[in-house]
């Protein structure tokens, strides 16, 4: 496959934000390779488009390596790896260490792994990008989320280091949303605090995420930066 048209990786695209941002790359022409768990409508409609799905359950370390195998199997070189695959847990007593550890892998580990393992994929890519979706909490941490939180951080340390070490063929970045989009079970009063924390006050949908990864692709001379899109939060 010619690095021109070399597939960009994306995890987690099943549903919501992972799912909109593939739609949107497969728009434009662009072949995606793409990671899910649990099989979703979403699944098959990417497939029905002509993407590549892999199995990928993250939550362990031989998770992480066969999904990597399995990537290698399909394609020679990637334009990108967006690493949006994630869980958002809060602390529950009793299973604490097994949220923390699932949520490390989820969001270090993984992505560590897969940067290590696919860097050479990318290599074979002019330009080349690897972006890391974090979260705006990590500015100031999260009293209910405080190991979500924290492995975020460590994603945001992950995208610092690996810009350092891929430089100049590979660009890292990452991307820090505040709420984009809201979950079905979220009732009326979480919704309106929520909206209330953003001086922009407003629920902007999964577009905001893809028109960043988009400025992160297109321009040539970011790297070692994460984006802040989270409504104003930090001036509320
Ligand atoms: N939605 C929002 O408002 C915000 C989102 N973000 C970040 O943006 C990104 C996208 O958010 P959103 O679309 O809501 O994410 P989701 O909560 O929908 O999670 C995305 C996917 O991650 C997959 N996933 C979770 N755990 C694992 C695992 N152990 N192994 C493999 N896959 C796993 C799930 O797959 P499956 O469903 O197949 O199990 C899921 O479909 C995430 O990184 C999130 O943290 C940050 C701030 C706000
Ligand atoms: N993996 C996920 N991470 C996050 C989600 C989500 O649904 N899945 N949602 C949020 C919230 O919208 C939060 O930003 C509200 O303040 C955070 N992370």
């Amino acid at each position: 496959m010619s690095a021109t048209n070399a597939p960009i990786l994306i995890t987690g695209a099943g549903q919501r934000v992972g799912l909109h941002c593939a739609h949107r790359l497969l728009d434009e022409g662009q072949p995606v390779i793409f990671s899910y768990r649990s099989e979703r409508p979403g699944v098959q409609a990417l497939r029905d488009r002509g993407a590549i799905g892999l199995f990928a359950d993250f939550s362990s370390e031989a998770g992480v390596l066969a999904f990597i195998a399995q990537v290698n199997t399909h394609t020679q070189s990637l334009r990108a790896i967006i690493h949006n695959a994630s869980a958002w847990v809060a602390e529950t007593p009793g299973d604490e260490s097994r949220a923390f550890i699932d949520m490390f892998n989820v969001h270090m580990l993984a992505p560590y792994l897969i940067n290590l393992h696919c860097s050479p994929l990318l290599q074979r890519s002019s330009p080349a990008d690897i972006v890391h979706i974090s979260d705006d909490v990590v500015r100031k941490g999260s009293r209910q989320h405080i190991a979500y939180c924290a492995t975020k951080a460590g994603l945001d340390s992950l995208t610092l280091s690996f810009a350092a070490q891929l430089a100049p063929l590979i660009k890292v970045n990452g991307i820090a949303p505040a709420m984009v989009m809201f979950n079905e079970g979220d009732d009326a009063a979480y919704r309106a605090r929520v909206l209330a924390k953003s001086a922009l006050g407003i629920e902007p949908g999964p577009d905001v995420i893809y028109q960043s990864v988009r400025y992160l692709l297109d321009n040539p001379y970011v790297t070692g930066t994460t984006l802040t899109v989270n409504g104003g939060r930090h001036i509320k």
